[in-house]
């Protein structure tokens, strides 16, 4: 059978190499670790949910490519493996097990995480400590031990998968906080791990859906509601983002470390998503004595084409 695996690349781009995927029996982890693996990658997938992992890699070795260019390559690339990036011991254990079964880790990518959405003012302590915990600390766990176990001696390529949070990240600012934290973090890995001949970087994703990405939200619309943020108009897949990191990781971004690349449709520098209402405007404090600007309401804008057919029909209407 052929594969249904689809990539820009070289078939052989990264055969005899070993990654390891968190959260890769999932979403976007699950194309990335397709992707690699297509590529002739042997690929561990590291997360919390043993039997998830177990049919990702039975279906995903399925799938694959049995022969590049006539040479037969091994039936099974993908391999799962139990851990909670929230453990530093089940995350070195992870690190021992690639290093002892596969012989290496050329790759680090660094994608299981998550968060639920909530006001700041009303997420528990808990709470917040689920999420830092999760997606910096657990990040953290994945490239100490990375390195200690692998890299430190023989270099690697690590992605950190993050979110937009640019702008802030309000409804989820735990997450933006963690993934602000992470994205720092990479640029200082950058700098700290060059003469091991490491290269790590970000990927920020915009609104990239995925059955189960959308399940983690009680509103099924949860991500058509962005659509409006978005230039291009369409919510994002996981293959888009796996196209990325596969590129960050090979050897055409031999000379980018410590960068975040958005993969997003636009998002990033467009709107944001955070709405608004209308209210009494800040206190004037100090400047009270001064007559205020008048204020008009403040009222969600059309389209641009809108606005720019009004502004022309306004100035022929002054000539
Ligand atoms: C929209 C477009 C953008 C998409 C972005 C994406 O990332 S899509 C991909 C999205 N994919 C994912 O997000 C996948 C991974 N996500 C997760 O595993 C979870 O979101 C996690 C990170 C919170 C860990 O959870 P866990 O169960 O392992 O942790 P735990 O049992 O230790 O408890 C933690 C504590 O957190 C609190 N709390 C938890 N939920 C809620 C809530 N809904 N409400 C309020 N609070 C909540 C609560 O305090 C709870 O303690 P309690 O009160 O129960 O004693
Ligand atoms: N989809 C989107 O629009 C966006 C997603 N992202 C980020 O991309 C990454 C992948 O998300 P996506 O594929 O969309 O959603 P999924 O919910 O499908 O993936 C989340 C993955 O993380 C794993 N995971 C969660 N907690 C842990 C943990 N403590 N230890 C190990 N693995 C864990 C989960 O596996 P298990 O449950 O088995 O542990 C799961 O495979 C996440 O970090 C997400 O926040 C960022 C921006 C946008």
């Amino acid at each position: 059978m052929a594969s249904l695996v689809r990539t820009a690349f070289r078939k052989d781009l990264f055969l005899g190499k070993v990654a390891i995927v968190t959260g890769g029996g999932t979403g976007i982890g699950r194309a990335i670790t397709k992707e690699l693996a297509e590529l002739g990658c042997r690929v561990v997938i590291a997360s919390r949910k043993r039997e998830t992992l177990e049919s990702a890699a039975a279906e995903i070795n399925h799938t694959l490519s049995k022969d590049v260019g006539g040479a037969a390559l091994p039936p099974l690339r993908v391999f799962p493996f139990q851990c909670n990036i929230r453990s530093e011991e089940q995350v070195e254990a992870l690190m021992k097990y690639a290093v002892e079964k596969h012989g290496r880790i050329d790759y680090l990518v660094n994608n299981g995480g998550g968060q639920f959405m909530s006001p700041v003012s009303e997420i528990s302590a808990k709470g917040w400590h689920a999420v830092i915990d999760t997606n910096l600390t657990g990040t953290f766990y994945c490239l100490k031990h990375a390195y200690h176990a692998w890299m430190k001696d023989h270099g690697g390529s690590i992605v950190n998968i993050i979110v937009d949070m640019v702008k802030g990240f309000p409804g989820m600012a735990h997450t933006g906080a963690a993934r602000a934290g992470v994205e720092n973090l990479t640029k200082s890995m950058a700098l700290e791990w060059s003469p091991s001949k490491i290269r790590i970087n970000c990927i920020a994703p915009g609104v990239i859906y995925s059955e189960t990405a959308a399940a983690n939200y009680p509103d099924p619309e949860t991500f058509n509601r962005s659509l409006h943020i978005i230039p291009a108009r369409r919510l994002g897949c996981p293959e888009e983002v796996s196209g990325a990191v596969c590129f960050l990781l090979s050897p055409a971004a031999a000379y980018i470390t410590g960068c975040t690349i958005p993969v997003d449709g636009g998002q990033g520098i467009y709107r944001s998503p955070w709405v608004i209402q209308d209210h009494e405007g800040f206190p004037v404090e100090l400047h009270s004595e001064v007559a205020l600007p008048p204020k008009g309401e403040a009222t969600e804008p059309g389209p641009s084409e809108f606005l720019f057919k009004a502004l022309a029909e306004l100035y022929k209407s002054k000539l």
